[in-house]
């Protein structure tokens, strides 16, 4: 355990107060490997690309290069199509669709609380060019909204917390922003907050005006790129360029890189045709499940099961945290072979809404068999002779 600094808000008086609690540190729970199918390596993106894309160094042209590289490998159409098949095959045996593993899923669930993490953008709702149109279609809405009825069901996304709100208008979920970093989660029954009172942790908070200034000096630097969109995600900056052509990629990744080798406490990383900018505080996506798993009250238990579903590089980091924990299923949204952390797959949206009826559905039948077994031996009870 180690202690974080939390601010309660108070809904009445509208006052943020810190407070210091204990939030869960490393895992109680041993992996063991042999349960869960193993993380491939990746297939076009290697791990040391990856370390070398933690640095842009803009005076490098190697270093630019192996991130405009990993730009244009977040596009499927650049991957060749007899080695995709090859690794998309080995992919798939060692990442099961969680569709056809969904009644392993429920066995190794059992006699534990399910609680439901899901990522937005590319799991909840389709990728599309505007990242301000990305809307919920209604049936996913009807279909989370039965989900959170019967397990706890947060949302986990890289946009700010107001805006996807904006976009799933659900009040009964959970709610962290920016990568896990404005986290909105349970009031009741939690140990980090009292009464109706609406737990707020802000990690990054001290960084909220240095973030303003960077989304300004970016919203100057790329004015003139056609395509090009930031978007301000309060602790996050996302530089769109799913719109920009690749002929300006390197140009684009200069004005960015410019603006951030100016601020030691910022780093960048990539999504899905996006530049992320953020605080490089020790604090992700991973950070944030085992804080709402804590607030709910889960803490160190091996009474729960969280399963997390995501398309995102940066919904690695949960995964990461369930394998460690060897606890729940992670599962990536992807067509694609990945490096991931994941043991499940589903393809896309449509299939992850297939998942959550099939859970909602699963988990309907069984209290209604309960139910009609606590009938059955209570009529076995009112007709024995007293
Ligand atoms: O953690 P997430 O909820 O997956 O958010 C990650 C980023 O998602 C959004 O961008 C992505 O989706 C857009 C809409 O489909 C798409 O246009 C863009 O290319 C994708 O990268 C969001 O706009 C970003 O702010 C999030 O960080």
């Amino acid at each position: 355990m180690t202690n974080q600094n939390v601010v309660v808000s108070d809904a009445k008086s509208g006052i943020n107060m810190a407070i210091t609690v204990a939030v869960a540190g490393s895992s109680p729970f041993q992996t063991t490997a042999a349960q869960k199918p193993p993380a491939v390596p990746g297939t076009y993106i290697t791990i040391s690309k990856k370390k070398l894309l933690q640095n842009l160094d803009i005076n490098s042209s190697a270093r630019i290069n192996a991130w405009v590289d990993s730009m244009r490998a977040s596009s499927p159409t650049h991957i060749k199509s007899h080695s995709l098949s090859d690794d998309q095959t080995s992919w798939n045996m060692h990442h099961p669709s969680a569709l056809d593993m969904f009644d392993q899923i429920i066995n190794d669930s059992k006699g534990k609380q399910i609680v439901m993490f899901l990522d937005y953008d590319g799991t909840l709702s389709p990728i599309v060019d505007d990242p301000d149109r990305a809307f919920m279609s209604d049936s996913m809405r009807a279909t989370v909204r039965k989900l959170a009825r019967y397990f706890p069901t947060a949302i986990v996304s890289g946009r700010c917390r107001d805006k996807v709100y904006s976009f799933v208008r659900l009040a009964e979920l959970y709610y962290a922003g920016s990568h896990g970093m404005d986290i909105k989660g349970p009031s009741k029954g939690s140990k980090h907050s009292k009464g109706g009172e609406a737990l707020l942790y802000q990690p990054a908070g001290q960084y909220l005006p240095m973030m303003d200034e960077v989304y300004k000096a970016l919203l100057e630097v790329t004015k003139d790129t056609p395509g090009a969109k930031v978007e301000n995600n309060k602790f996050c900056l996302s530089v769109h360029f799913r719109c920009v052509d690749e002929k300006e990629w390197i140009e684009l990744l200069k004005q960015v890189g410019t603006v951030v080798e100016a601020y030691p406490n910022l780093r960048l990383t990539q999504g899905r045709k996006v530049l992320e900018i953020r605080p490089t505080i020790k604090w992700d996506k991973g950070k944030a499940l085992e804080f709402l798993l804590e607030s709910l009250g889960y803490a160190n238990s091996a009474d729960v099961f969280p399963i997390y579903i995501g398309d995102d590089r940066t919904d690695e980091d949960a995964f990461k945290v369930l394998r460690e924990r060897d606890q729940g299923s992670g599962i990536l949204v992807s067509k694609t072979p990945k490096d991931t952390n994941a043991s499940y797959l589903l393809q896309e949206p449509s299939e992850v809404m297939a998942f959550l009826r099939r859970l909602v559905n699963w988990k309907r039948l069984s209290l209604r068999k309960q139910f009609i077994l606590r009938g059955r031996i209570e009529g076995i009870k009112m007709s024995l002779p007293i």
